[in-house]
């Protein structure tokens, strides 16, 4: 297997009028400070020039990024045919954001890069304009030809992974969508992949209830009961350590957290308010279950401030440093295996 390391990470911009021009450009002016792996960015230059005046290197190779990135920001061009302005989301804007995710993601299919580090999208652009994946990690998965059932969103930060059962549907379709075979299942990819990608050789994974108090023994609610508990089961059988359903309300404290490896929540919310409230500035999105690497930062497009030089760049800094390590991670596991 080729070494991970000599391949850049590719990295899409996201929409161009949100702030992921303005995170990738912070985090290549800061790359040694924070760590950084060479990287080639996917998109529009006047989404980078619109907020940034820093050196680009416009390449058409992305084994010219690693050379290029000593002396400026190595972009792969996207000519979108309107200039997006920070905060002004267009159709336009959507198309471009779709380019450079569908190029990123070939571009880690192809080899020719380490893993994708994907910008932030606007979900409600990209359906305008006929998106029919709830999300980016839904579309990545079915161009890596696997079904969408079978990866998993993981939110990591320093102390606290995540993953929601369900993802982006409405909350009142959560009970109808939750099954013991769906929770099982993504607790096998969710365990599957903390053994794969962080190197952790005998997981622990803590599963929420949906009710209050976890359904205060069937009197809140019977979801733990009849589809959670089952789901846990099956997962223990087959050897997994995997406890619960726990309370959700009381999973997340600094010494329950030293107990598992990552929960594994019902629902988007339940998952992600947790991750968000404690990292907020450095928490990773991994997709599980791909046979590529992907990562973004834990954060959306965010228009409300584009343009006005107030966007961190540490969770971009810090998805960078994680598809990294997991490249790495994933070659070691794999020259072992051989
Ligand atoms: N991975 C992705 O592509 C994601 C995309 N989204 C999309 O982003 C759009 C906006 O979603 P929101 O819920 O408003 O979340 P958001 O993360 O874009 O913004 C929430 C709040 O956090 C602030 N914020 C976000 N990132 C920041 C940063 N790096 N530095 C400083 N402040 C920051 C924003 O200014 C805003 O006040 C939606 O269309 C959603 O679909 C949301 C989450 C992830
Ligand atoms: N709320 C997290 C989120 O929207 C990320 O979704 P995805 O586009 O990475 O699938």
């Amino acid at each position: 297997m080729r070494d991970p390391l000599s391949r850049p990470l590719a990295v899409s911009l996201g929409d161009p009028a949100g702030i992921g021009p303005e995170v990738v450009a912070k985090c290549w002016d800061n790359r040694d400070r924070f760590g950084l792996h060479p990287f080639v960015a996917i998109g529009d230059i006047r989404a980078l020039r619109a907020v940034w005046d820093g050196p680009i290197t416009t390449i058409d190779d992305p084994r010219e990024a690693e050379t290029a990135f000593d002396v400026g920001l190595p972009l792969l061009q996207i000519h979108s045919p309107q200039e997006d302005r920070p905060g002004h989301p267009s159709v336009a804007g959507a198309h471009c954001s779709l380019d450079a995710l569908e190029i990123a993601v070939g571009l880690a299919r192809s080899g020719s890069a380490a893993a994708v580090v994907t910008g932030p999208v606007s979900k409600e652009q990209l359906y305008s304009i006929g998106f029919n994946h709830p999300g980016q990690t839904e579309f990545v998965a079915e161009r890596c030809g696997i079904a969408a059932g079978n990866v998993v969103m993981m939110l990591a930060g320093e102390s606290l992974r995540t993953v929601p059962v369900t993802t982006h549907i409405p909350l009142r379709d959560v009970p109808d969508m939750l099954t013991a075979r769906l929770i099982e299942s993504r607790g096998r990819t969710t365990l599957r992949g903390l053994q794969r990608n962080f190197g952790i050789a005998e997981p622990r994974l803590a599963v929420t209830g949906l009710n209050p108090h976890a359904g205060e023994g069937g009197m809140l609610g019977r979801a733990e009961i009849e589809v959670i508990e089952p789901a846990i089961a099956a997962l223990r059988a087959d050897g997994w350590r995997v406890t619960g359903p726990h309370p959700a309300d009381t999973l997340f404290h600094e010494t329950a957290r030293a107990r598992y490896d990552a929960a594994l929540c019902m629902y988007h919310d339940q998952a992600l308010i947790p991750v968000k409230a404690l990292h907020f500035a450095d928490a990773v999105n991994i997709t599980l279950g791909l046979p590529i690497v992907r990562t973004a930062p834990d954060h959306g497009t965010a228009f409300d401030i584009a343009g006005q030089d107030r966007a961190d760049p540490r969770p971009m800094a810090s998805a960078l440093r994680l598809a990294a390590f997991c490249a790495t991670q994933r070659a070691a596991a794999a020259t072992a295996a051989a």
